[in-house]
């Protein structure tokens, strides 16, 4: 069995890598979301488990205190973390995961790659960008989900995500949804036939 990928995408929020990953999702089954812990409030419509497991700052810390998230950040004044399991099980099985975390987040799993040669093999780090920041700032307002104080919040802090796209393997500008979508779908598929995570048929190399 071929070797799952682990698909690290980092943006500044409202750059559209949930409306992304939702596209990708719907089409392969063989797909799956690492959802996240937080400590932020649900949105209207974001389902516990779904979207998010929505913790307590307590329960997010006995996570933390048990050794269940391979990563983990504070992001615009709330905890993210992502659960091993969410990602390190589904590999394992050959199964590709797209992972949405902020650009600290991306660094410590970096970080855990020196010491876990599976997880370093299994990793892909794509960047996500809108198109101008004047876009972002848009389609941040136009969610709705933010007040005026978070709003500002998370456009001051995609000034400094948006420096760390050289840090990444690859880069996709979200113009559209449906074309960033064919985009990391061709990256998923390249990554899975590389070399160093493709299974040999029986009998290679047949000479
Ligand atoms: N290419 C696009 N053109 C116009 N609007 C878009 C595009 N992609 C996403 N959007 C819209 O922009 C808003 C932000 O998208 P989304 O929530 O997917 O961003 P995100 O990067 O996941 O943000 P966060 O990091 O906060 O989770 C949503 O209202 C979404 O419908
Ligand atoms: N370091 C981590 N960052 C994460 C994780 N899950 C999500 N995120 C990032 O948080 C922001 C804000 O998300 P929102 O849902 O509140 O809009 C976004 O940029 C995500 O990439 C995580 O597990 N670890």
């Amino acid at each position: 069995m071929s070797q799952g990928v682990a698909i690290i995408m980092s943006g500044p929020s409202g750059a559209g890598k949930s409306t992304v990953c939702h596209i990708l999702l719907e089409q392969d089954d063989k797909l799956s979301f690492s959802v996240s812990c937080t400590t932020r409030q649900p949105r209207e419509g974001e389902k516990n488990c779904v979207d998010y497991h929505f913790l307590s700052r307590e329960e997010f810390e006995s996570r933390i205190a048990a050794g269940d998230l391979l990563e983990y950040a504070e992001v615009h004044g709330n905890y993210y973390g992502t659960l091993k399991s969410a990602v390190l099980d589904q590999v394992k099985q050959g199964k590709s995961v797209l992972i949405d975390i902020d650009v600290q987040g991306q660094r410590l799993i970096r970080k855990a790659c020196e010491s876990d040669a599976e997880l370093a093999s299994a990793s892909v780090f794509v960047f996500f960008a809108p198109p101008s920041y004047q876009e972002l700032e848009s389609r941040l307002r136009g969610r709705g989900t933010e007040n005026e104080e978070s709003l500002n919040k998370r456009l001051n802090n995609a000034k400094a995500e948006l420096e760390a796209w050289t840090e990444y393997d690859y880069m996709v500008v979200n113009h559209q949804p449906q074309q960033a979508a064919l985009e990391l779908k061709a990256i998923i598929d390249a990554e899975k036939v590389k070399v160093s995570r493709t299974d040999l048929v029986k009998g290679w190399p047949y000479v």
